[in-house]
C-alpha cells in the first residue's frame, strides 16, 4: 500500500542542539506506529514536524504524495493532519462540547461551517472516545484521564487521516489504558493512520503494528515490536533504564 505520510532525511536543530537528525520513515493508511526513546530523544520535535509546529532544518515531509514541509500548521489540519498535545490546554471557560466543537469547525477541509453541525459531530466524537456523559460540563472540571480523552475528541473532531497521540496514556492507571487503547483501535479500524508517542511499554507493545525508536534524536530501529523490543542497541539505550510496566 502506498504511503499516507513519507519523512525523508529531516534533521531539526536548535542553535547548537540537533534534536532529531537525519530521520526517514512512512506511514501507511490505517497503520498504528509507535514512537518511543528516552526523554528528550527527539519524539515530540518529530511530531511538531510532522503537525507543522516547528519546520525541520533539512529534509522533507510528504502527505499523501504532497511536500507539506514548509506549510503552516493549520494547512496542514485542514489536509487531515490532527495532533494530540502531551501538555493538555483546553479552553477552561468553555464546556467539553464546545472544546470539541472548536476542532469540528477549524479540522479537515475547513470543517463544518456552522456551530450547530459542529456541536453534533463534536457529540459523535465524544461519544466515541466515552466522554458523552461530559459533554456539558466545564473543560477545567475533568479530571487527568478526562482530559488526555478530551485531547482525543478534538483531534478527531477534525476528521484525521493521519492521528499523532502525544503520550495519551501518561498518568493513566491500568484500566484507563486498556481504554484509550480500545480507542485507538477504533480510530485505526476507521482508516485512519496513527503514529503514538508513549513510554508505556506495555500498551505501545501490544497496539502497535511498528515501532520506531529514537535516541538522541536519531531512529536506532524501525520494525515489529517484537523484533524492536529485542534489540540490543535498543534494550540498551532505552529499556534497560526503564521497567517494562
Ligand atoms: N523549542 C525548543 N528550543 C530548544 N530546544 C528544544 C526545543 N524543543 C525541544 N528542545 C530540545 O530538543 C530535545 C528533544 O526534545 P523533545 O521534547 O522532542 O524530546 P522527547 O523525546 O519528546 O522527550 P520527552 O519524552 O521528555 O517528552 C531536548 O533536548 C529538548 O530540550
Amino acid at each position: 500500500m502506498s504511503a499516507l505520510l513519507e519523512v525523508r532525511h529531516v534533521t531539526r536543530r536548535f542553535a547548537g542542539l540537533v534534536a532529531v537528525h537525519d530521520v526517514s520513515f512512512a506511514l501507511a493508511p490505517g497503520e498504528i506506529l509507535g514512537l518511543i526513546g528516552p526523554n528528550g530523544a527527539g519524539k515530540t520535535t518529530l511530531i511538531s514536524l510532522i503537525s507543522g509546529t516547528l519546520e525541520p532544518s533539512e529534509g522533507e515531509v510528504l502527505f499523501d504524495g504532497q511536500a507539506i514541509t514548509r506549510l503552516p500548521a493549520f494547512r496542514r489540519a485542514r489536509l487531515g493532519i490532527g495532533r494530540t498535545f502531551q501538555i493538555m490546554r483546553p479552553f477552561p471557560g468553555l464546556s467539553v462540547l464546545d472544546n470539541v466543537a472548536i476542532g469540528a469547525l477549524f479540522g479537515h477541509r475547513g470543517g463544518q461551517a456552522q456551530l450547530a453541525r459542529a456541536r453534533a459531530q463534536a457529540r459523535e466524537c465524544l461519544d466515541f472516545v466515552g466522554l458523552g456523559g461530559f459533554a456539558d460540563q466545564r473543560a477545567d472540571e475533568l479530571g487527568g484521564p478526562g482530559r488526555k480523552r478530551l485531547e482525543l475528541a478534538k483531534a478527531l473532531a477534525m476528521k484525521p487521516r493521519l492521528l499523532l497521540c502525544d503520550e495519551v496514556m501518561a498518568g493513566l492507571n491500568h484500566v484507563e489504558i486498556e481504554e484509550v487503547i480500545a480507542v485507538i483501535r477504533k480510530v485505526r479500524e476507521q482508516g485512519i493512520a496513527v503514529l503514538v508517542i508513549e513510554h508505556v511499554i506495555k500498551a505501545i507493545r501490544s497496539l502497535s503494528d511498528r515501532l520506531l525508536v529514537l535516541h538522541h534524536g536519531e531512529l536506532i530501529a524501525d520494525g515489529t515490536p517484537e523484533k524492536v523490543l529485542a534489540d540490543a542497541t535498543v534494550v540498551q539505550a532505552y529499556l534497560g533504564a526503564r521497567r517494562t510496566r
